[in-house]
């Protein structure tokens, strides 16, 4: 095989390359690359100030956000999308026009429907930290003051119906969300319907928070989280195609780092928890709070090798070359290179 014909097969089983550039493309992948010191650069082209308060805000969101990561990752990221989003309203403005001869009753909607950026990748990667400093800074834009985040946990079916399923150790894997429920979400709010609504899942219980609700209204802007959301339609039992929720992103972000970082991260994410949100008696997971910190990582090492490091191989990781972009992260969640689909 060529280099070239490696170069293809790489890029449609979404892998870079192997030729690495500072900014980079080839005519062979679908992306552009970028390293993290050439992307940095672009953040001091990007004109959104942020204050003291709001930098104070974004440190609240994780307790080892690194600043810098912020001006020179997230906010140059953040202008990107304020283009797409600004490139979206043009389009919809130009098929309003095309439409406009059939009068008002034809021309579809008068508002654009909300810009909806998905957001994947394996369990305790930094999906939902990703997220939120995503929407603390798209809302300091001003075309999109109103960003909603929701996750898709809270599509997951209850602990007992995932006990009747016999599938309670599958937490995460596609067959334990309640899939329809969750593109009947999207599809409405991108279908524009005013007033939508999702479930909410609590970390804390493990399990749907019942009668717990988010509301969404037509935001500027929805976020969706999660690990799954990239994932192609399944063929229905008719044979025919379905959708997915991916049909209905405008952009779509996939968060990635070596498994090995990951498992670290998890492990540590469950260290802090062991000692903070375990203590509370009503955590589902309270009787590990007593836990040593061999047992600790023991059973966090157990937990991320039997269920969330095969889901990440089997059902996340095969979705990553649909993104629109990809954050690759290195140690301490350093994001050290971009891909970007090309246009
Ligand atoms: N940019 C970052 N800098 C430092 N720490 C981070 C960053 N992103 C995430 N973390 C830390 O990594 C861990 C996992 O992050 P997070 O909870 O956002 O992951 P997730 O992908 O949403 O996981 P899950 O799917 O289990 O909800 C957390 O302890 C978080 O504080
Ligand atoms: C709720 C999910 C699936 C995703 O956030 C994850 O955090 C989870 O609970 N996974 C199951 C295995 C575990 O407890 O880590």
């Amino acid at each position: 095989m060529s280099e070239n014909d490696l170069d293809t097969a790489r890029s449609i089983a979404g892998i870079r390359p192997k030729r690495r550039f500072g900014v980079g493309s080839t005519a062979r992948t679908p992306f552009v690359e970028l390293d993290r010191k050439s992307w940095a650069t672009l953040a001091a082209s990007t004109p959104l100030p942020l204050t003291d308060a709001d930098v104070t805000r974004l440190s609240g969101l994780g307790e080892r956000i690194d600043l810098d990561e912020v001006s020179e990752v997230y906010l140059p990221l953040s202008r990107l999308l304020n283009l797409y989003v600004k490139g979206k309203g043009a389009l919809h403005h130009a098929t309003q026009t095309f439409l406009s001869p059939l009068g008002p009753e034809n021309s579809g909607v008068e508002a654009p429907t909300p810009f909806v950026i998905g957001v994947a990748g394996s369990v305790a990667v930094g999906k939902s930290t990703t997220a939120r400093i995503l929407r603390e800074l798209l809302a300091r834009w001003p075309d999109t003051p109103r960003v909603e985040l929701v996750t898709t946990d809270g599509f997951l079916f209850p602990n007992a119906e995932l006990a009747r399923r016999g599938i309670s150790d599958r937490k995460g894997f596609p067959e334990s969300y309640n899939r329809r429920a969750l593109l009947r979400f999207v599809s409405e709010v991108k279908s524009g319907v005013p007033v939508v609504r999702a479930p909410v899942y609590s970390h804390l219980t493990y399990d749907i928070v019942p009668g717990a609700e988010v509301v969404v209204r037509q935001p500027d802007v929805l976020i969706v989280e999660g690990l799954n959301v990239l994932q192609p339609a399944r063929p229905r039992v008719d044979g025919r195609q379905g959708l997915a929720v991916s049909d209905f992103f405008d952009f779509t972000v996939y968060v990635d780092a070596k498994t090995k970082y990951i498992r670290q991260w998890y492990i540590d994410r469950f260290l802090s928890l062991r000692s903070g949100a375990f203590a509370n008696p009503e955590s589902y997971f309270h009787r590990y709070a007593s836990l040593d910190d061999d047992a600790a990582v023991t059973l966090a090492g157990d937990i991320w090798s039997s269920i969330n490091e095969p889901n990440l191989i089997e059902n996340v990781l095969p979705t990553r070359g649909r993104a629109s972009l990809v954050l690759t992260k290195a140690q301490h969640h350093r994001v050290k290179r971009m891909l970007l689909r090309k246009l």
